[in-house]
């Protein structure tokens, strides 16, 4: 489809939801989709979010192969396949399940709280002409390159400051992750490799990625101190 068939709103849409994770930085018994979040699962309060969202969009959920049964019995009518060893190995599951969508949002389950505004304004931005675009938000730490220290103190585990960055032109970015299905397809082509992120893909292939603002309820659930503010979000 061309760009001006997609900008006609026409394009057919498909969510991608990286959820196979096993959430080794959050330490809970469940892998860390399947984790209770008032009541609901990381999960299905993520795919609450995407069809609440209002996108008419065709769902795909990528979990752990032996959790595919209990995701199914979870989200009923969504598309469920089983996930990677790696985030963009369950990526390219989701896509192969993806069918004819034009434009293809990736976003992960582990980022529950979207609000519907950052998927409008991603989608919009591909229907508008980019092939990618990410949701970012300014950096507002102060943020030190470092290396090991020269004078070392026996058992402190200091690390030596080498360098303040300049963050006025660095993004946080997270998802929804939007392209069109050309771009993702390129992105990802023979084994498309790792990244942490799908525009990583991209861009080692050459696409422009564009970023528009995101939000901070999009955070991700990684630590159990972010589980901890996501519990007190939704009580
Ligand atoms: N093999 C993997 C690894 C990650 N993910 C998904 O990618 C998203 C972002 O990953 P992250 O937050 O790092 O989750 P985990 O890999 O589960 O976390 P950890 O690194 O702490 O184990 C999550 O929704 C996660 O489920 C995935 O689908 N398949
Ligand atoms: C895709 C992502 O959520 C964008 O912020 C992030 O890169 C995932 O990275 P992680 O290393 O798997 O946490």
């Amino acid at each position: 489809m061309s760009d001006a068939g997609l900008a006609g709103g026409s394009a057919r849409v498909g969510v991608i939801v990286p959820a196979a994770g096993s959430g080794v930085r959050l330490g809970e018994d469940s892998p860390k989709a399947f984790v209770d979040l008032g009541g609901s699962t990381i999960l299905e309060r993520c795919v609450s979010g995407v069809v609440g969202a209002g996108i008419d969009a065709f769902v795909v959920v990528v979990v752990p192969a032996e959790l595919v049964g209990h995701a199914r019995e979870l989200l009923p009518g969504v598309t469920v396949v089983p996930g990677g060893a790696h985030r963009s190995e369950s990526v390219r599951a989701g896509l192969d399940a993806c069918g004819d969508a034009d434009v293809i949002l990736v976003h992960d389950a582990a980022r529950p709280l979207t609000p519907p505004g950052v998927f409008r304004r991603v989608l919009d931005a591909v229907l508008a002409g980019h092939e990618a675009v990410v949701p970012g938000l300014p950096v507002v730490d102060t943020l030190k390159r470092v290396d090991t220290l020269k004078r070392v103190v026996p058992g402190d585990g200091a690390e030596a400051v080498t360098e303040t960055v300049d963050r006025e032109p660095l993004r946080a970015v997270a998802t929804p992750q939007g392209f069109t299905r050309d771009a993702l397809l390129r992105a990802h082509a023979d084994d498309g490799g790792l990244a942490t992120d799908d525009a990583g893909l991209a861009e080692r292939c050459g696409i422009e990625v564009a970023v528009v603002p995101g939000d901070a309820l999009g955070f991700k659930i990684t630590t159990p101190w972010d589980l901890r503010i996501a519990r007190m979000l939704v009580s």
